[in-house]
């Protein structure tokens, strides 16, 4: 792929950069290409952190970094306070007691920054707040790094630049604690993000510190706007949403790209399918799992296969095991998911793993012969053995989730959900792919808040050349429409100039 002069001009940019880079933009693509110069550029011996929100993610860096990146940090937000701050240095700010193997657990709840701290002294454990706007790991890692003069020079010392994906899901801890590093311990650094596509703002998300970066005099600033995903209408259609972005609206001649259309719960089948080219891959994307599968088994009655892609029971599990959990689960499900591919995805960030594979190979073969035989309690135990020997901690009502993921076929389609071409998931999940098509419905986004806002933006540009949008006939379609004609309107513009109405 030939760099567009945007994204020459980041990855030549040195210094502290913000990138505002809406959908479509390839900023994955040139956050990689960015670091892979600067790892090639560096003369000293420091190394860099990337960091982003989601193991996968972390992993996707990895895979597609073109240089050596087994000394490098990559890896999540969580696992760089953790790794780098909290297990290191809470001894030297709390005292030997802490000199401890930690495990994390996010399904524990605790009030005060006290109780955490308690939580770690009992049970070794590292939770989270009951309250989602407040980040225990990121507070304690602050108060260690402003307490820990080891810490500090330690950061210092290791790291030349640090960069980090999707700041726009930042919350406000964590923005504290990366402008910290940046501001007072100098360590160079490179955010890239887009406010638009802030749709965790319900669990702490606060897009307002992404926002805030722009205005700091340290930072330059690149803007990122040509989508290379979706179709000029799209594009359009997307830009209007927010303020920031409408001045980019290219009048163009047609608007057949996206159908807005009004429907009843009995009639919106016909008609969606009416629209659809079944030769082009598609996505129903709702805000329900449970409108996802429904919508997934109307739109199938009526002969197009749209297969619903649900959350697996192991999807919720928040202990540092959950990427075990599955990649135990995608090496006994998937074909070509080998023991390779489970070794791969150790977060041993920085290090490569030491694991020997026949070994893991055998622990894998006594897994799969306890579920052949549907043995529970055997089960459990061939997973006790893998994870203790890989490092890692278990719980009974986490195994029996997994071994509910692996025999309930109904899950499977989970895990590889790119093999289909129809498919009906929520909108969360939606993040980061693309889709020939896309399925909307009205009523999932009322426009009357930048959350829903952002959440529609999200969905919208989700698609490379169709959009339809499903107005049913009820109050949250009636809000949304009469919002988002308001919306299109600031623009002078009417709703039948940007859509085509049916
Ligand atoms: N310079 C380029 N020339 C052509 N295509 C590009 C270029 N950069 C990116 N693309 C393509 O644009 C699409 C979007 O890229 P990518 O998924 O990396 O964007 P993104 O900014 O991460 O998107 P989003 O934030 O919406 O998930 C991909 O299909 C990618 O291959």
């Amino acid at each position: 792929m030939i760099l567009s002069p945007i994204q020459k001009q980041i990855i030549s940019t040195s210094g502290n950069l913000i990138v505002r880079a809406s959908a479509g933009t390839g900023k994955t693509h040139t956050m990689v290409n960015k670091i892979a110069k600067e790892i090639n550029d560096n003369k000293s011996h420091k190394v860099v952190a990337a960091i982003t929100f989601t193991i996968k993610a972390a992993q996707e860096i990895r895979e597609r970094l073109t240089v050596d990146s087994s000394q490098h940090f990559i890896g999540t937000n969580n696992s760089f306070a953790i790794e780098e701050v909290i297990k290191p240095f809470m001894k030297d700010v709390y005292g030997a007691d802490f000199d401890c193997d930690m495990n994390t657990d996010y399904s524990l709840k605790i009030d005060t920054l006290e109780d955490g701290i308690q939580k770690i002294a009992d049970e070794s454990t590292l939770c989270s707040y009951n309250n989602n706007k407040a980040n225990f790991i990121f507070e304690l890692a602050q108060q260690i790094v402003e307490t820990s003069t080891a810490c500090r020079l330690y950061l210092q010392a290791k790291y030349f630049k640090i960069y980090i994906d999707e700041y726009q899901d930042c919350d406000k801890d964590m923005h504290k604690f990366f402008m910290y590093l940046c501001d007072k311990l100098g360590i160079e650094t490179f955010v890239v993000g887009d406010e638009k596509q802030s749709i965790y703002i319900w669990r702490g998300a606060y897009p307002d510190a992404f926002k805030s970066i722009c205005q700091k005099n340290n930072f330059k600033k690149i803007f990122m706007g040509d989508n290379y995903r979706s179709c000029q209408q799209i594009q359009n259609y997307s830009n209007l949403l927010c303020e920031e972005t409408r001045d980019l609206h290219v009048p163009i001649d047609s608007i057949d790209n996206i159908v807005y259309l009004s429907a009843t719960s009995n009639t919106w089948v016909t008609e969606v399918l009416k629209k659809i080219d079944a030769s082009q891959n598609s996505a129903l994307l709702r805000f329900s799992n449970a409108n996802a599968k429904s919508g997934a088994l109307l739109l199938e009655r009526q002969g197009m296969e749209y297969v619903y892609i649900p959350q697996t029971p192991i999807a919720d599990i928040t202990t540092d095991s959950a990427w075990l959990y599955s990649a135990v689960a995608k090496y006994m499900i998937l074909d070509q998911y080998s023991v390779y591919d489970l070794i791969s995805e150790i977060p041993v960030e920085g290090n490569d793993s030491k694991k020997n594979v026949a070994t893991i190979k055998d622990y894998l073969k006594n897994i799969e012969t306890s579920i052949n035989i549907e043995d529970v309690d055997e089960f459990e135990s061939k997973i006790q053995d893998l994870a203790k020997y890989l490092g890692y901690s278990t719980r009974r009502n986490h195994i029996e989730k997994l071994f509910q993921t692996i025999i309930d076929s109904t899950f499977h389609v989970a895990f590889e959900p790119e093999k289909y071409q129809h498919i009906a998931i929520t909108f969360h999940s939606s993040k980061g792919l693309e889709f020939d098509q896309v399925i909307i419905f009205a009523e999932d986004y009322r426009l009357s808040d930048m959350a829903s806002i952002y959440n529609h933006y999200v969905a919208v540009t989700r698609a490379r050349y169709k959009l339809i949008i499903v107005r049913l006939n009820n109050y949250n379609s009636d809000v949304f429409h009469n919002n988002i004609t308001e919306i299109i309107s600031t623009c002078n513009l009417h709703i039948g100039d940007v859509v085509s109405l049916v």
